[in-house]
């Protein structure tokens, strides 16, 4: 939800007078954004935060709802509710729709940083944590050490189920794996259940088991996931492609920790930490009646947004390491040039994308790097000043490079806007496209097939 349509969801309570005089225990300071600095006391009573003038708490930030959150303090305790913000609201990284904080949190609204903060303590920011890697997870981007910084809280601290949403190949797998080794449960079962990969009809008993007979070919008792899970982690993978007739059950699995196999009268308890995992928009699901909002909800308790590896380049160096090294390959088995051009894609398929391609490198040799049929290009498009901005950064790394180097970085660079511009100009035509370049068309279909622009047309 919006905040454009999302203003009856705030209702303004009135302050309670006779606690708003209590003594104040509490304090929320502004430590980044806008408003940094300043610091507001809290009496009891409930507290509108946003960006609108009219708000008790005014936070002038053009990433902030107008209504973004709801704090309701009770002595040093207060619970902060998010009624449906634009961009979310963030506790030490993770993003909560309702929650308990308690002096020390940090809250997220935006680009800005609130910090609770207890009577007598000084307010400052929580360390970011200093990991390059958790679990089989690795990244050195400060978005990366969020998540760690976040991981080490939800692994030390509770057991609570946990909602991981990212694109595709962005490690919420790798993720819910190191959520479950980093915590107590680490000796106990890791259960897969992919909920995109199991046939409608099976959903059921695969996750809540059966009895014999309950079904045509049931013809044993069987375990479901969560039985099969207990005393550790069930992941349940693309849990937004769960069909919506069995959301209900799911429900009530999860809030009374109780399983019934299909076919059962007796519930059984079991002892699991749930991480589900989406690459869908689930808000935007239950807004469309997709998913369920109840259930959204339960799974949600604590949230794990995974950054996709373009809002994080600077990781690319650190991924190109780990994924040689899991080829068994030294870092020098991919030069300075190859890595450069590496850093200077999309990756619409994320970490995945790129090991894939690291190891496609390592195995045909860096020759074929440009020729490789799936290295994702931009399309074709009219310059801008972004393209003046890539030439000058282009430039800037080319001569950092020895002079083999930079001037193969540069006529590669060359050769591929050039043959970006010359095909958008002839409409994708080779013959025509060779004759205004005045080369050969045959020459003209290599350069294509290199730079991975051959379309295959006339
Ligand atoms: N931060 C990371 N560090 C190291 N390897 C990573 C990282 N993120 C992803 N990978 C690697 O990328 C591949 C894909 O990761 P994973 O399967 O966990 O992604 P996913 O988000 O679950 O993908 P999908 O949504 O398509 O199932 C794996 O080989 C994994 O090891």
């Amino acid at each position: 939800m919006g905040d454009e349509d999302g203003d009856d969801a705030l209702v303004r309570t009135d302050t309670l007078p006779a606690l708003r005089s209590a003594r104040v225990r509490v304090k929320l300071a502004v430590l980044s954004g806008p408003d940094a600095g300043r610091v507001y006391p809290l009496t009891p009573g409930r507290y509108r935060v946003g960006s609108e003038p009219s708000a008790d708490i005014v936070l002038p930030d053009r990433a902030v709802s107008r209504q973004h959150l709801l704090l309701e303090v009770r002595d040093n305790l207060v619970r902060a509710t998010d009624p449906g913000s634009r961009n979310g609201s963030f506790c030490e990284g993770m993003r909560f729709s309702e929650l308990e904080v308690r002096p020390g949190a940090t809250l997220t609204l935006g680009t800005t940083e609130l910090r609770l903060v207890a009577e007598g303590e000084k307010s400052k920011a929580p360390p970011l944590s200093t990991r390059t890697s958790f679990g089989g997870l690795v990244g050195s981007s400060r978005r990366m050490r969020e998540v760690f910084t976040l991981l080490e809280r939800m692994t030390q601290q509770g057991e609570s189920d946990v909602l991981i949403q990212g694109e595709t190949g962005t490690g919420k797998e790798l993720c819910a794996e190191a959520i479950h080794t980093h915590g107590s449960r680490g000796k106990g079962p890791f259960v897969i259940a992919d909920l995109a990969g199991i046939p409608p009809q099976l959903l059921e008993s695969e996750l809540f088991g059966h009895v014999k007979g309950a079904f045509t070919g049931a013809q044993g008792e069987r375990a479901g996931a969560f039985e099969r899970a207990h005393g550790g982690t069930l992941f349940l993978d693309e849990v937004g492609e769960l069909p919506l007739e069995v959301q209900p059950r799911l429900l009530r699995v999860l809030e009374r920790r109780q399983v019934k196999r299909v076919g059962a009268n007796d519930y059984r308890t079991f002892d699991v930490r749930v991480v589900a995992a989406t690459h869908q928009d689930l808000e935007g699901a239950v807004k469309q009646g997709r998913f369920r909002g109840d259930l959204f909800h339960r799974l949600a308790v604590l949230r794990v947004v995974l950054p996709p590896l373009r809002e994080r380049p600077e990781d690319i160096p650190l991924l190109i390491d780990t994924v040689l090294s899991r080829l068994g390959k030294p870092p020098s088995a991919l030069s300075e040039v190859t890595r450069a051009l590496l850093t200077q894609y999309p990756w619409p398929g994320n970490v995945r994308e790129l090991r894939n391609v690291v190891d496609r490198v390592v195995s045909m040799g860096e020759e074929a790097l440009p020729e490789m049929p799936d290295l994702p290009e931009a399309p074709p498009r009219a310059r801008s000043s972004q393209d003046e901005e890539d030439d000058e950064s282009t430039l800037s790394l080319a001569l950092d490079l020895p002079f083999k180097e930079a001037k193969e970085r540069l006529i590669e660079g060359f050769e591929r806007d050039y043959l970006r511009n010359l095909v958008e100009r002839c409409e994708g035509n080779v013959s025509r496209a060779a004759r205004e370049a005045g080369i050969d068309r045959v020459y003209l279909r290599k350069l294509l097939r290199k730079h991975g622009l051959d379309s295959g047309g006339p």
